[in-house]
Order: structure tokens, then sequence, then C-alpha cells
């Protein structure tokens, strides 16, 4: 397992998770702006939180996160939270709007169940590969469920991409291995209990995902940002 593994954690809600993320040197944080989640922010809380990572010395880029947004929805969020990349769950149509619309990095959501679902063309800053929701499931991520993950092995990206669906701190270093992956995201494979993070989770979840000699990741601020349109 390679040292510059990126780790996005996403869905904080509280301080000693954005602590654990910034003493841990995650690459990336993710603030959640979707209503019906566990680990939903309002905008106003997303700047409470982000004032933290603001004011410290090593700062992970903020990841916004939106299901099927209207563009006031994003507005809103980014006239309180100083989102970097916007992480989107829509069609790539309408991605690709919204994008052009907020001109941020964008990252697009694809559900995989089996090779035949990973996407051919790479139109965004980065594709996050995550397990198909659950029928039944409430909403498109974060429902701790992963897929097959040696499917990703010999697939030719078309951009750079993120694994996510499922990762815990106990399978996240296989999960790396089996995939090829060399960024991964995880929500609730690092919490008490839905939306309230563990900061010793978050620490086994990157420690793990890391070589053990790498104290950070071999991503540097200007492409974790994922570089402006
Ligand atoms: O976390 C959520 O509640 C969520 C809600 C709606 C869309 C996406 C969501 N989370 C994303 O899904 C991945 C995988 O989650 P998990 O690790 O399986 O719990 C997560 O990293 C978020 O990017």
């Amino acid at each position: 397992m390679s040292g510059a593994v990126g780790v996005k954690i996403c869905g904080l809600t509280e301080e000693v998770g954005v602590a654990a993320c910034i003493d841990c040197r995650a690459d990336w944080i993710g603030f959640n702006f979707f209503s019906r989640s566990p680990r939903y922010v309002t905008p106003e809380r997303a700047r409470e939180l982000a004032a933290i990572v603001k004011a410290a010395a090593f700062q992970p880029v903020i990841v916004g996160l939106f299901v099927e947004p209207s563009e006031q929805e994003i507005e809103r969020a980014l006239a309180h939270a100083p989102v970097v990349v916007m992480q989107l769950y829509a069609s790539p149509e309408r991605a690709l709007v919204l994008r052009e619309r907020f001109g941020l990095p964008t990252w697009l959501s694809c559900p995989v169940s089996d090779a035949a679902d990973l996407p051919a063309e790479g139109r965004f800053e980065r594709l996050v590969v995550e397990s198909r929701p659950p029928k039944d499931a409430t909403r498109p991520g974060g429902n701790g469920v992963a897929f097959p993950w040696a499917i990703t092995a010999d697939w030719a990206a078309p951009s750079p991409w993120m694994l996510a669906g499922g990762l815990r701190p106990d399978t996240v270093a296989q999960a790396i291995a089996e995939s090829g992956a060399v960024a991964v995201d995880v929500a609730s494979g690092v919490e008490r209990s839905p939306g309230v993070k563990d900061p010793h989770a978050i620490r086994r979840f990157i420690a793990a995902a890391r070589d053990k000699n790498a104290t950070e990741s071999a991503f540097p601020l200007e492409s974790r940002g994922d570089a402006a349109i």
C-alpha cells in the first residue's frame, strides 16, 4: 500500500470530529447539506465548523455534499460556508450545469454494483465511485454498504476518482489493495451513532488508509482542491 492515499471524512457535525480530521491530516472533510441525512448541517452550522479549519495550521479542503440540489440551495450554502469543492448526487447533465453556474471543482457520485456500472467518461474533477444504495434506502449515500472492490482494479478510470461506500478502519486497507484506489471517502464507518463521529475511529481509519510511515498523503493542497475550473 502506498503512502499517497488521500482521505475524505464526510458528514462532520461536531467540533471534536473536525479537530480529529485536522489532527490526523485528512485531505478533505465533507459537510452534508442533504436535509434528510442524519449528518445534515445547516449552512450556518457548517460555517461554525469551518472556522475551526480556517484557524488551523493544517487545513483539510472543505467539500459540500448536495443531493439533487436547487441552485438556491447551493447559493445559500456557499453564502455561509467556505466550500471549495461541490460533491453532487445528480445526473451528469445537471451536475455540468451546476458546475458551470458556480465555477467550483465538482465531484460526481457514481453508484455502482458491478464493473458494467463503472463510468467511461470523466467530465468532472473527480468521480466518487460508491455503492449503489439498497432498494429501501432513504438516501443515495452514507448507507454503510460496500461493493466488490476488485471491480475497479482493471478499470481505465477516465479521471481522478475516489472509493466510497461501507469503508471502515478495519477494512479500508484491504479495500485500497483490492480496488487500486488512491483516495477514499467514509461517513458511517467512523461514527459512534448516525451523525456522531468517533475521533478514535477517524484516527484509525486514516492511519490504516495510509502507509504506516506517512503522516500525511502525498496530495499537495493544490491538487486536493482539484484546481479551480
Ligand atoms: O452520509 C450521508 O448521510 C449521505 C447522504 C446522502 C448522500 C451521500 C451521503 N454520504 C456519502 O456516501 C459516502 C459513503 O458513505 P458510508 O461511508 O457508506 O456511510 C460518504 O462518504 C459520503 O460521501
